[in-house]
């Protein structure tokens, strides 16, 4: 097994770590913040690398927060970023629906199971959609719903598509409607499906478990757009126009950040401790993903 590298925190090892790449992708829940507790060091290295000519670029799998939305959430934090700075599984999804799917009309809407980020980038790229935060489906199923989904009249004959997301308004009669759309032969599509969501220095239930009642009754994956997807790296490469052995992801959890960073060819991944995946997970004999190199937390960059 390739040992990762452990870097202590000395300036000389740092030094020599960042000197092997332009590019750096953040995630960042676990990684910069924890929900809206910025982590000590952040701003720092981020100016820190900055000021060394490095390319920022913040990958996120969080689809309720637009790029926009999340420039908003960096303002408030005191860190710098532009709004094309951020590349989220929403966009993600946006773009591929509006440049790749090319839904044909009528049939071109998206159902939506999530927040208000991915109606904005769906927005931005012009593709129209239903459900999402529509007041309509924030409230309990009722006896006449059931036949009204059954029968197709509660439904919107030119959904072609339904894009799962974090909902946290989730409830059954959101998840009928999805339910109802494929079994109608909508295609099934992801933001991304990752099971928890860090926040708070805790855990809580993520996208991918938000939308498991509705893969449970279809019996199918969604097609994902965020992390490890390769769709998504695709799209940042084309984008940043970056060069990926001298690019490094930087991430907390092996299976999405780590390794899409692995699986796209990039010329290092570096884990940090401070978010879902503990160390013990790539330590061990037989680790499915290994990072290129760990640190304990994001301020140790700082040497
Ligand atoms: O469930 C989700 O959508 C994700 O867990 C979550 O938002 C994490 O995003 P990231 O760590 O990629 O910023």
């Amino acid at each position: 097994m390739l040992e990762p590298r452990y870097l202590t925190g000395k300036k000389a090892e740092i030094d020599q770590f960042i000197d092997q790449f332009d590019t750096f992708l953040f995630d960042c829940d676990g990684v910069l913040w924890s929900g809206d507790h910025l982590f000590p060091g952040t701003a720092e290295v981020l100016d820190k690398l900055r000021s060394q000519g490095k390319r920022l670029v913040f990958v996120t799998n969080n689809s309720t927060k637009s790029r926009a939305d999340y420039k908003k959430k960096f303002d408030k934090l005191g860190i710098p970023c532009k709004e094309e700075e951020v590349f989220g599984s929403s966009y993600s999804a946006a773009i591929y629906i509006s440049r790749i799917l090319r839904l044909a009309p009528p049939k071109n809407k998206v159902f939506v199971l999530g927040e208000s980020g991915i109606e904005h980038e769906l927005a931005s790229e012009g593709v129209p959609f239903v459900g999402g935060t529509s007041p309509s489906l924030r409230r309990d199923i009722e006896p006449e719903d059931f036949g009204s989904i059954a029968d197709g009249s509660a439904l919107d004959p030119d959904v072609g598509a339904v894009l799962l997301g974090l909902d946290f308004h989730v409830n059954y009669l959101k998840l009928s409607h999805a339910f109802a759309y494929l079994q109608r032969g909508a295609r099934f599509l992801a933001t991304n499906v990752d099971s928890t969501l860090p926040a708070a220095h805790s855990l809580f239930p993520g996208a991918g478990s938000v939308g498991a009642p509705v893969v449970k009754a279809y019996g199918a994956e969604p097609v994902a757009f965020g992390k490890p997807s390769q769709a998504m790296m695709d799209a940042i490469e084309g984008k940043f126009q970056l060069d990926r052995k001298r690019t490094c992801m930087v991430g907390d959890r092996l299976n999405t950040d780590i390794q899409f960073g692995i699986e796209g060819g990039l010329g290092g991944t570096l884990m940090v401790l401070t978010g879902v995946s503990k160390k013990d997970e790539f330590l061990s004999e037989g680790s499915p993903v290994v990072p290129s190199a760990w640190v304990d937390k994001l301020g140790d960059l700082l040497g």
